[in-house]
């Protein structure tokens, strides 16, 4: 049972009258459970989300239920603990509260979008957007907490993103840096989480009306410093996870005083969302300029299968420049270094099945002897503490090139040379992830040659790649990164 802050069910019973006591009631449920398929990892050209859902119930033994409003969202059952599954590893699936899947759907990334999450750790919103995008455009995903920054690269890696850098910033920092550069930002605000009670029930005990003053002074900041980076008719959500009406509605009808640039976007909802509540803002619906902000959406645990949001879709009026300028200086430099990259070349021709790692040499940027791939329209960030400058392909040593855990997980099984495709639940899979040598005799199946008989073996968890190992005679030495291997 929750123990929950007294001030905030007095409030929450004025707010929501005859609601009030299906409301409270929801806290006295289990919470559901939710995942979103990856679709970097799972797109396959014929296969829906549903066909792709069925096929991980199939081979891992969940059960899964589609979350109405989400494409890629289902409810698990508790009990078949996805997290702990070695498809988590593989990054086929992120687990993330149902309701706050909603915010990238209403956002609405398309491949080629510059994208902003200001807010990013540990990476839900993120790995969303990144999914959406398909790995075409570009994503910067800030973390203000540097072991939050951390985390969240970690996820972007799991989750096989090649388009997004992570860095570790404030907001007033990045701000002056990209005036009006992005064509969508999501903020994701730090809230005083309401809607994490039954979660994170340290967060009830945290709760004070201070608090949510508190935090609804900084959501304003925040956002004053988004508003710069989005270009003209750009598009930025503002969530929260909590009921307060001055974090939601009224941080919102603040940002409009403040930005008459900005408008709320009329999109549509699903049916079981509530709209935004003027009123709880103390605003006449009836002389609220243009109705804004019962245009934006809250779900309530009450009425819906998650555990709360808030959104607003705001709306930066006037026209996108067609201009778009790109930093080049790194990249010429790295040309000079073409050399130093033939150890990747090499690497790439004996293990990789396609040579597209080689196609786009004017993205590669070495730090030391770490060897990255930018995305293609990473704007200037020197100055700037970036955690993740993009895809981390590996290391260059002397005459050799060691491929890197996040280059394994964004490969497809077959993009590489050998795989050798686990049974997701069996023995090996399990020994492959506790960092145990396999033997090919033991083995049933699984390994698929193009002709190589020894080298980098991409292991997969059925279609997921999940690490590498290296080939010998019929020794699959482990390349399983230590800080990641199960006990
Ligand atoms: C609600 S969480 C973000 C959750 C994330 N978007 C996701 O989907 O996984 C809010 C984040 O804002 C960060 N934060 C705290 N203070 C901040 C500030 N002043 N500016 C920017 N971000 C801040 C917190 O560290 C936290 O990681």
């Amino acid at each position: 049972m929750i123990h929950l802050p007294e001030a905030f069910c007095e409030r929450m019973r004025g707010l929501l009258g005859d609601q009030y006591g299906e409301f409270i009631a929801s806290y006295d449920r289990d919470r559901v459970q939710g995942l979103r398929l990856n679709g970097l990892k799972t797109a396959g050209p014929e296969s829906s989300p549903r066909d792709l859902a069925r096929k991980i119930e199939q081979e891992a033994g969940f059960e899964l239920q589609p979350i109405p409003w989400v494409r890629d969202g289902f409810y698990y059952r508790e009990e078949d603990r996805p997290g702990k599954h070695p498809y988590h590893e593989a990054g086929a699936y992120y687990i993330q509260e149902p309701s706050a899947m909603a915010v990238v759907e209403l956002m609405d990334p398309v491949p080629g979008d510059r994208v902003l999450d200001l807010c990013a750790a540990p990476g839900g919103k993120t790995t969303h957007i990144a999914s959406r995008l398909k790995g075409k455009g570009f994503l910067l995903s800030n973390e203000i907490h540097p072991a939050r920054a951390k985390i969240l690269s970690q996820n972007v890696e799991r989750m096989g993103v090649q388009n997004a850098v992570v860095t570790n910033e404030a907001p007033e920092r990045l701000a002056p840096r990209f005036p009006e550069f992005f064509d969508k930002i999501v903020v994701d605000a730090p809230c005083s989480g309401e809607g994490m009670f039954r979660k994170d029930p340290q967060a009830a005990d945290q709760w004070s009306p201070d608090h949510v003053a508190m935090c609804a002074a900084r959501q304003g900041d925040i956002l004053d410093q988004a508003a710069g980076m989005l270009k003209p008719g750009g598009r930025m959500v503002y969530s929260t996870c909590t009921f307060a009406p001055e974090e939601n509605e009224g941080t919102v009808l603040h940002f409009l005083e403040r930005h008459p640039d900005f408008e709320v976007e009329a999109v549509e909802g699903y049916e079981g969302f509530d709209c935004g509540k003027p009123r709880w803002a103390g605003v006449d619906p009836e002389t609220e300029p243009g109705g804004q902000l019962a245009r934006t959406f809250r779900i309530f645990p009450h009425r819906l299968e998650g555990e709360g949001h808030y959104m607003a879709v705001l709306k930066k009026k006037g026209e996108a420049p067609e201009t778009a300028e790109f930093w080049a200086g790194p990249r010429m430099a790295v040309r000079k270094q073409m050399e130093l990259l033939k150890d990747f070349a090499d690497f790439c021709r004996e293990n990789l099945a396609e040579a597209e790692w080689l196609a786009d040499q004017d993205s590669y940027v070495l730090f030391g002897d770490q060897l990255y791939l930018t995305p293609r329209e990473m704007p200037e960030m020197a100055g700037l503490k970036v955690v993740r400058p993009g895809l981390h392909l590996g290391t260059l040593k002397k005459n050799r090139f060691e491929p890197s855990h996040a280059l394994a997980l964004a490969l497809r099984p077959e993009q590489a040379r050998i795989s050798l495709r686990l049974k997701p639940q069996e023995g090996p899979v399990l020994r492959y992830l506790k960092g145990e040598t396999l033997d090919l005799n033991s083995l049933e199946g699984g390994l698929t040659s193009n002709g190589a008989g020894k080298g980098w073996v991409l292991v997969c968890a059925g279609d997921y790649s999940l690490g590498w190992a290296k080939l010998t005679g019929q020794i699959f030495k482990n390349h399983y990164p230590k800080g990641l291997r199960w006990v």
